[in-house]
């Protein structure tokens, strides 16, 4: 193994939130990228030392520790998908049409990027920038190959708890504040021996940092529910990155869909970032002149393979040096650069418009570009690699999702508990306590109270139906209710659990525990509602035995809702195999076949319906009591067909086989959440 590097890996440096905070568009930008852009911590005045009378421990910013600053190295990152046709197979033939079983996405791609540095990954869609950038995060699962190094080191536990990934899409919670959205991360993120109140502080800190203070009380929002705007959504993303301090910062398109203001804003904070003695990656869809001008490094990528790796302000001079120069109406060099990336040139832009058939000029233009990059950008780039590196024979096919042994965590099982019960409560509030639900149980238990209303014994088939009736609607319900909690949490549970934030006991737990007040509160509603108008005994012990099955059967459909949908992940394909599992439980249940033939009867002892359906009878019904079965003639109840069929014994083998699969579906659950997420 590569010891780590000398030159930088064992400098702390400092930044103040000063060095964070937005300034003018019109500063000037310093287009060296060396380390020594770092700017020292001294240079700023300190937030805290200008508070007389604050605390002065709250008043620093988690921005203001020292952090270790990272220098990235990746070379020759190869990266390629299963595919049945391709037309990319290497950076040199660019047109080959064979099938061929792996499609090659990234090809050869070097780079070193420096603390106090700014990268920009350019190229088309489709270029392979979002890959390269997942790879560099340590991500990226499949074929990689190449030599990717944090400080002379591959991708580790360490390295991970140091890198910030700010993804393309905000996976953000809708119904939460942008206050609360940080306070909830800080207390989840930040180390034990920082106090709430100081995590909180951070939070707030960073609000002020990123200019988030103006809508700081405003929804997040998401695609069907208006929050705050695209570009304050992107703050909050890289805000929420922010608090762990990263030394190395990734961030997948920042820019996109803002204002050039906007977006200008951002990178101003992102140029901040890196002058504070980060190493910032970006990746960039179409920058203007003056957004290209705030980048130390671009990276251009075509088709997978890189054309130009190096210094913002010479890429220019480069191509010009290679035969490409920017025709008269030249404005904007990334421009430029991407219409060389399409194979484009400067003389054909105008011609271009309108014609189809360049393709084969511009592949030969793009195998010409990548000829050029191989023969005088590469050995400059290998050279720069290799410096300070002791040991040069490190490569190793890079296995980038390394797993972490002992996960050090943040705060303890129960503080994330905690905070995860009331983050879920807050996110969930509208859903749990819609009207529409209260609506619906409602509407169905005084509805089937009015239907059985006030029947007795001597009405006994009805009342059977009743309790079925209890069974069964208590077991679709919470089912489907349930079928929806982890597939809908998906998007944020990966992202979260690949930052290392909770452990996913603490958030199964608090997921589950969140979701009881309401699943319990609305079977409680509407059996005393049904109970009563509905003429079941009249009897306090059997109504509250009657409540505690219906909601233990509660609690047993919930489990396998959860179940079904952590192991399929997926609603509809959920909802499908859950409205099978209840029809065959609701016929295997007991009352509408009561003679089941032998070879498929084993069905109801899988169903939790039939076993609530039997002791719901078996509470309600005792050995002695009658009915009357024909005019003037008592009958036992036990020779009521239903009741014979099941018998009101054994009651404890239903509590036993009820508890089994109460504690089986919950379990089945939580180990289909562990196999499909990191860690
Ligand atoms: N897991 C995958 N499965 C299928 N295709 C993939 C996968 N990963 C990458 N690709 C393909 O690799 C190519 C590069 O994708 P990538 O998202 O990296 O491009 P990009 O440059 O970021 O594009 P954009 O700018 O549009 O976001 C695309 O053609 C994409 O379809």
């Amino acid at each position: 193994m590569m010891p780590p590097e000398q030159d930088t890996s064992n400098i702390t440096t400092h930044n103040s939130p000063a060095s964070i905070m937005l300034t003018s568009r019109t500063e000037n930008v310093s287009v060296h990228a060396e380390p020594s852009n770092v700017v020292p911590f001294s240079q700023y005045p300190i937030p805290s030392q200008q508070h007389q009378g604050q605390q002065t421990r709250l008043r620093f910013s988690v921005l203001c520790q020292p952090l270790r600053p990272v220098t990235l190295k990746f070379e020759e990152v190869a990266y390629s998908i299963y595919s049945s046709t391709t037309t990319t197979t290497s950076c040199l033939s660019l047109s080959s049409h064979k099938p061929k079983p792996r499609r090659s996405v990234l090809n050869g791609v070097s780079g070193v990027v420096r603390p106090g540095e700014l990268l920009a990954m350019l190229g088309p869609s489709g270029s392979g920038k979002t890959t390269l950038l997942t790879a560099l995060g340590g991500r990226l699962t499949g074929k990689l190959s190449g030599t990717i190094t944090y400080n002379g080191r591959p991708f580790s536990c360490s390295m991970k708890r140091k890198t910030g990934f700010v993804a393309q899409d905000d996976v953000l919670y809708p119904h939460l504040t942008v206050v609360e959205t940080l306070t909830y991360a800080a207390l989840l993120k930040l180390p034990k021996e920082l106090t709430r109140e100081e995590k909180i502080e951070q939070a707030e800190l960073i609000i002020v940092e990123l200019g988030l203070a103006r809508c700081r009380n405003t929804i997040v929002g998401g695609p069907l529910l208006r929050g705050v705007s695209g570009g304050e959504r992107k703050r909050v993303s890289i805000g929420l990155e922010m608090l762990v301090n990263p030394s190395l910062l990734l961030l997948d398109e920042p820019t996109s869909g803002l204002d050039s203001t906007t977006a200008q804003r951002i990178m101003v904070t992102l140029r901040r970032l890196a002058r504070g003695g980060r190493t910032v990656i970006t990746t960039i869809h179409q920058p203007s002149s003056g957004l290209y001008r705030m980048f130390d490094k671009v990276l251009v990528l075509s088709e997978g393979c890189p054309i130009y790796c190096g210094q913002a302000e010479q890429a220019m001079e480069y191509f010009s040096s290679i035969g490409f120069t920017p025709g008269f109406n030249f404005l904007n060099p990334a421009d430029f650069l991407l219409d060389l990336a399409n194979g484009i040139t400067p003389d054909e832009q105008l011609e271009f418009q309108g014609s189809v058939d360049h393709h084969d000029d511009q592949n030969s233009r793009k195998q010409d570009l990548t000829s050029s990059y191989k023969k005088n950008i590469y050995p400059v780039l290998k050279a720069d690699i290799n410096k300070n590196l002791q040991d040069s024979s490190f490569s190793t096919v890079i296995s980038s999702k390394s797993s972490c042994g002992e996960v050090q965590w943040s705060t303890s099982w129960w503080e994330q508990f905690k905070v995860l019960l009331r983050r879920g409560l807050q996110e969930r509030k509208h859903e749990s306590y819609s009207g529409l639900r209260i609506f619906q149980v409602m509407s169905v238990s005084i509805l089937s109270g009015l239907l059985w209303w006030h029947s007795d014994i001597s009405h006994i088939q009805d009342q059977v139906g009743l309790l079925f009736f209890f069974s069964i609607f208590w077991g679709f319900f919470p089912l489907f209710n349930a079928i929806f909690a982890f597939p809908q949490e998906r998007p944020m549970l990966i992202k979260e659990r690949s930052s290392g934030m909770y452990r996913l006991s603490s958030y199964y737990f608090a997921r589950t525990t969140g979701d009881l007040p309401m699943e319990l509160v609305l079977p409680t509603i509407f059996v005393t509602v049904t109970y009563w108008m509905g003429g079941l005994k009249p009897s306090l012990v059997t109504f509250v035995l009657t409540l505690l099955i219906v909601l233990f059967n509660v609690l047993v459909s919930q489990g396998l809702g959860l179940a079904l949908g952590a192991i399929l992940m997926d609603v509809k394909q959920a909802t499908t195999l859950a409205s099978v599992t209840m029809l065959v439980f609701l016929l295997v249940g007991g009352y509408y076949i009561q003679h089941i033939p032998p070879f498929i009867a084993w069905l109801k002892y899988i169903s939790f319906s039939h076993y609530c359906y039997k002791l719901l009878m078996g509470v309600q019904y005792s050995v002695n009591d009658v009915y009357e079965c024909e005019i003037g003639m008592r009958c036992n109840v036990t020779d009521f067909p239903a009741i014979k069929c099941l018998g009101l014994d054994n009651k404890w083998w239903d509590v036993a086989a009820l508890t089994i699969m109460l504690v089986g579906y919950r379990l089945l659950a939580y180990v289909a959440l562990r196999i499909g997420q990191p860690h």
